[in-house]
């Protein structure tokens, strides 16, 4: 389908789409830009593009496929630029985290014959840059597509079947339905997790309580070390949808602060339990739009290679784990962590599997 791909923006999501896509489509050439020479450079070593330039024209020209991986702000900027060098017939996507800007900017610049599919792959990490790039990092993951009346068929397809090169599975929705949502299921968790940090660092002798950090609070602020520039340029582009959920925020912060000021106890119950129930459903039997995963639970000893254990036996037998979450880990305790299968058989041989091998596990 594809001769040559170019990928703007070669950092972490460009090279792990790249690393991906090299890895499945030997005899397509992967055009790497990006600005920064010594991150082409490493692309390059890492086989997450076959070649590599700092020049848009050069890198676009010819292309099928453009993906559009920079910070949001540049890559509607880099859209524009990059017009006069597109041969009839490409299509352009972007891994953006917002889609509104993108697709509004996108219906009013293309020429008819150029087509725009915008698309969101919900896998990410704090760390940028494409030394943290990898190829597995979509591999079960939702990878959103915006479309509307005007989206092109063919366009999308290709983009779906560039998608399903990575493992992901798409979901179709409108860019304002897209970013209600992501400002909700991503953007106001990194607000908070920054947030959280600024308050502790706000009080006197922060960096010796910092030390004390258990679950709570390791668990709600990883994201807090998430790439400043990517986030303002979210922040910014989804200003009006993230202000709404900033302002829902505020509203329920409102109410445990008045419960607690009342030592309301019904009420500081009520409000725990009802978040309690809706979390317990991340993941549940189905998961969003999609079937259900069979899921295990397994209690481990914090010991080295344990986890190694865990998937080596049931590699030997060839059982596929679909997802993997560490639930719990506390030094020198037991530690959790959840696996997940595609279908209830590979679900019950993964039980009966560890059970044997002496370990405590269970259906979630
Ligand atoms: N990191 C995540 O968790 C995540 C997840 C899903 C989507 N996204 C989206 O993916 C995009 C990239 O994020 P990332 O985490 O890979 O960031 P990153 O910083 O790792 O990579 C961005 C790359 O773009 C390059 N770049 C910046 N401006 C450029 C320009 N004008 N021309 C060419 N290259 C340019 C940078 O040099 C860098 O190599 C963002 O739009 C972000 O919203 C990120
Ligand atoms: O796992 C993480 O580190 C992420 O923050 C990934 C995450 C998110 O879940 O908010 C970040 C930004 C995206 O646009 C999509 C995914």
């Amino acid at each position: 389908m594809f001769k040559k791909i170019a990928i703007v923006g070669v950092g972490l999501i460009g090279g792990s789409i790249g690393l991906s896509l090299s890895n499945k489509l030997t005899d397509v050439k992967i055009t790497g830009i990006d600005l920064d020479k010594e991150n082409l450079r490493l692309a390059l070593e890492l086989g997450a593009v076959s070649e590599t330039t700092v020049s848009l024209e050069e890198g676009v020209r010819a292309a099928e496929l453009v993906i559009l991986a920079a910070p949001v702000a540049q890559s509607v900027i880099l859209l524009e630029r990059m017009l006069p060098y597109l041969s009839a017939g490409t299509v352009i996507t972007d891994v953006g985290s917002t889609k509104m800007e993108i697709t509004a900017r996108a219906a009013a610049l293309l020429p008819g014959d150029i087509y725009f599919v915008g698309g969101h792959p919900m896998a990410g990490s704090e760390i940028s840059g494409v030394l943290g790039a990898d190829s597995h990092l979509f591999e079960n993951a939702y990878y959103l597509l915006t479309i509307n009346e005007d989206t092109d068929v063919a366009a999308l397809s290709k983009v779906k079947y560039m998608v399903s090169l990575l493992g992901a599975r798409t979901v179709e929705l409108a860019p304002e339905e897209h970013d209600q949502s992501v400002a909700v299921i991503s953007h106001l968790p990194h607000l908070v997790a920054y947030t959280l940090v600024n308050t502790l660092a706000a009080l006197p002798g922060w960096e010796s309580i910092l030390p004390l950090a258990a679950g709570g609070f390791k668990d709600t602020t990883r994201i807090a070390m998430s790439n400043a520039v990517m986030w303002r340029d979210i922040f910014l582009s989804n200003r009006e949808k993230v202000l709404q959920v900033l302002a829902d925020f505020n509203m329920q912060l409102a109410l445990f602060k008045e419960a607690v000021e009342k030592s309301d106890d019904k009420k500081i119950m009520g409000l725990i339990q009802e978040a309690a129930k809706v979390r317990a459903a991340v993941p549940a039997k189905s998961k969003g739009y999609f079937p259900a995963l069979y899921e295990i639970v397994v209690t481990i000893p914090d010991r080295p290679g344990m986890i190694a254990d865990v998937t080596g036996y049931l590699g030997e037998l060839d059982i596929n784990i679909s997802d993997i979450e560490i639930l719990r880990v506390r030094e020198g305790h037991e530690g959790t962590i959840r696996l997940a299968f595609i279908d209830e058989f590979r679900q019950e041989a993964a039980l009966r599997t560890l059970q044997e091998q002496g370990f405590l596990v269970r259906k979630r």
